[in-house]
């Protein structure tokens, strides 16, 4: 068996890597309470898997062996449906607010491996290394986290035209070896307590960047990696009450590559602006973690509805008509994100890398519409939630001798006790008012790139022939009411003009 418990996982984070928080080097990030929370989550996660219950929906028996299901490459309907079984277990478990939980940076290097053919192209060595990696993680089950996006300083230059040439992130050297890297990376949520970070570029090279195009996968614990922790954004992750969500503050951070030796084995790819630009799409590792994504989304969505009906029904204000339309609203959007789901796995076709790959067009969908959906219920939380949100007592008075005293002026409609309600009201401001809350959104806003340009492609690379085939007819409404044949109007709209 070669899936880890919890305890080999939290074991494993005790390897000197370079961690700051707040001006700090972090000795042990297990004796730092905020990265400890999050190790404790992911580890929740790790032994989740040696669940008698969940071990057969989040694993795969291969000979002797059990591996987690995101490492495995779907092939048919059954798998991939399978897999996406595994990511709703995981998603439940975390409430979909664990973006990078394990499982999606491992669906990430599946889908790498299954595409060797496109990293060969480069150089044949490359393909090998994706596989080997793949094959590495399906014997070691580590936890992998990911940075892609270069820091920002001008985002109106390409990267060999910034300012400073050592910010985004580039090979200097190239020996026996390996490469050597220098420049940051970001955003690493979870790295701080992950075993591996992964490396790809996303779209947006331009020739002349090539010693910023790569691909690499390396432990954290590598020398010259230095994680550099946001400000954190819970201060007391053990205030339970107060904020309930504190478990699932996945710590983000920038990845800051002080002349860091990649060797060889495993880099993936470098050194090709076009193949830095295809290479998220082209591997299918976007359509693959765009089945986590949506999943995961869903489950978060379903949290956010769930709160909008309780707070709703706590006060009583589920009788009145307006309230009843925000609510069909939430809950329609829940709706749409799962029919989204089904539709990209029921559109699912094989690659050309013989795996069943999740359609493409409704992921992107959710990917646009999803935070504005999110955004909505977030608002809707708070205007149901009013005042109320923002005049629960704290946590220490409800252990307090003041609160039996005080205790009725916070109870509900019907019945509802005041601890019961006191509780409702802080996990829908943690969900949407506080810190952590905003965080979320913002996740959902930027996650998997810039929404304007995945938008932009959801337009350039949708198949708009049959709607313009449909606009062809309507313009020619005798042929439709009277079932005659076409009249030659020319081409007015060709699908071709509007394909590039
Ligand atoms: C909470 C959180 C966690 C994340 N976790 C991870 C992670 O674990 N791993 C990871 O790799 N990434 C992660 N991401 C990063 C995510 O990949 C990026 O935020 C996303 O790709 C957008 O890039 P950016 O933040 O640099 O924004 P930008 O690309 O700089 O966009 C900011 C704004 O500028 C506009 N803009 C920028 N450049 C252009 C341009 N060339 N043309 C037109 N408009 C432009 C955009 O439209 C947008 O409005 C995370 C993001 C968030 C918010």
């Amino acid at each position: 068996m070669t899936i880890r418990t919890g305890a080999e996982y939290l074991a494993g984070l005790r390897d000197g890597r370079e961690v700051w928080l707040a001006g700090r080097r972090v000795g042990d990030v297990l004796a730092e309470p905020v990265l400890a929370a999050a190790a404790h989550t992911v580890a929740r996660l790790y032994d989740l898997q040696h669940d008698p219950e969940m071990r057969d929906v989040l694993t795969f028996q291969d000979g002797d062996e059990r591996h987690p299901l995101s490492l495995a490459a779907p092939r048919d309907t059954q798998a991939l449906q399978r897999r996406g079984a595994a990511f709703r277990a995981t998603a439940e478990a975390t409430f979909g607010l664990l973006g990078r939980s394990p499982d999606f940076v491992n669906t990430a290097v599946t889908a790498f491996a299954s595409a060797a053919p496109f990293f060969d192209k480069a150089d044949p060595h490359f393909g090998r290394n994706a596989t080997a990696y793949h094959a590495a993680c399906l014997a070691g089950d580590p936890f992998l986290s990911h940075a892609t996006i270069n820091p920002p300083l001008s985002r109106a230059r390409s990267s060999h035209e910034q300012d400073d040439p050592d910010v985004h992130l580039r090979i200097v050297r190239e020996t026996s070896e390996g490469v050597t890297v220098r420049g940051a990376k970001l955003i690493g949520t979870l790295v701080p307590v992950a075993d591996e970070i992964v490396v790809f570029p996303l779209p947006g090279y331009r020739p002349g960047d090539e010693a910023y195009t790569l691909a690499f996968a390396i432990p954290v614990a590598t020398p010259g990696l230095r994680i550099v922790c946001r400000e954190p954004l819970v201060a007391d992750p053990s205030r339970l009450l107060s904020t309930p969500l504190a478990p699932y503050e996945e710590i983000d951070a920038t990845c800051v590559f002080d002349d860091v030796l990649v060797p060889w084995n495993r880099v993936f790819f470098h050194g090709d602006v076009d193949a830095a630009n295809r290479l998220y799409d082209a591997t299918t590792a976007r359509h693959h973690t765009g089945q986590h994504s949506i999943i995961r989304g869903a489950v978060k969505a379903e949290l956010l509805t769930g709160i909008a009906v309780a707070l709703a029904e706590m006060s009583g204000t589920d009788t009145f008509l307006h309230i009843k339309e925000m609510l069909g609203e939430v809950l329609g959007s829940l709706e749409l994100a799962r029919a989204g789901i089904m539709a990209a796995e029921a559109d699912a076709k094989i690659s050309e890398w013989g795996t069943l790959t999740p359609a493409i067009a409704p992921v992107l969908a959710l990917r646009y519409h999803f935070p504005r959906m999110t955004s909505r219920m977030i608002e809707v939380i708070q205007l149901l939630g009013g005042g109320s949100l923002l005049s629960t007592p704290a946590e220490e008075d409800l252990r307090s001798e003041l609160w039996p005293g005080i205790e009725r002026y916070f109870r509900g409609a019907n019945g509802v006790p005041a601890e019961k309600r006191v509780r409702l009201l802080k996990l829908a401001w943690d969900a949407t008012g506080s810190a952590f809350g905003q965080r979320q959104m913002q996740y959902e806003r930027y996650h998997s790139g810039d929404p304007v340009r995945l938008a932009a492609a959801q337009y350039t690379g949708y198949d708009t022939a049959p709607l313009l085939q449909t606009v062809q007819r309507a313009m020619d409404p005798m042929r439709t009411q009277a079932n005659t044949p076409e009249t030659d109007f020319g081409d007015v709209y060709s699908p071709s003009e509007t394909a590039s």
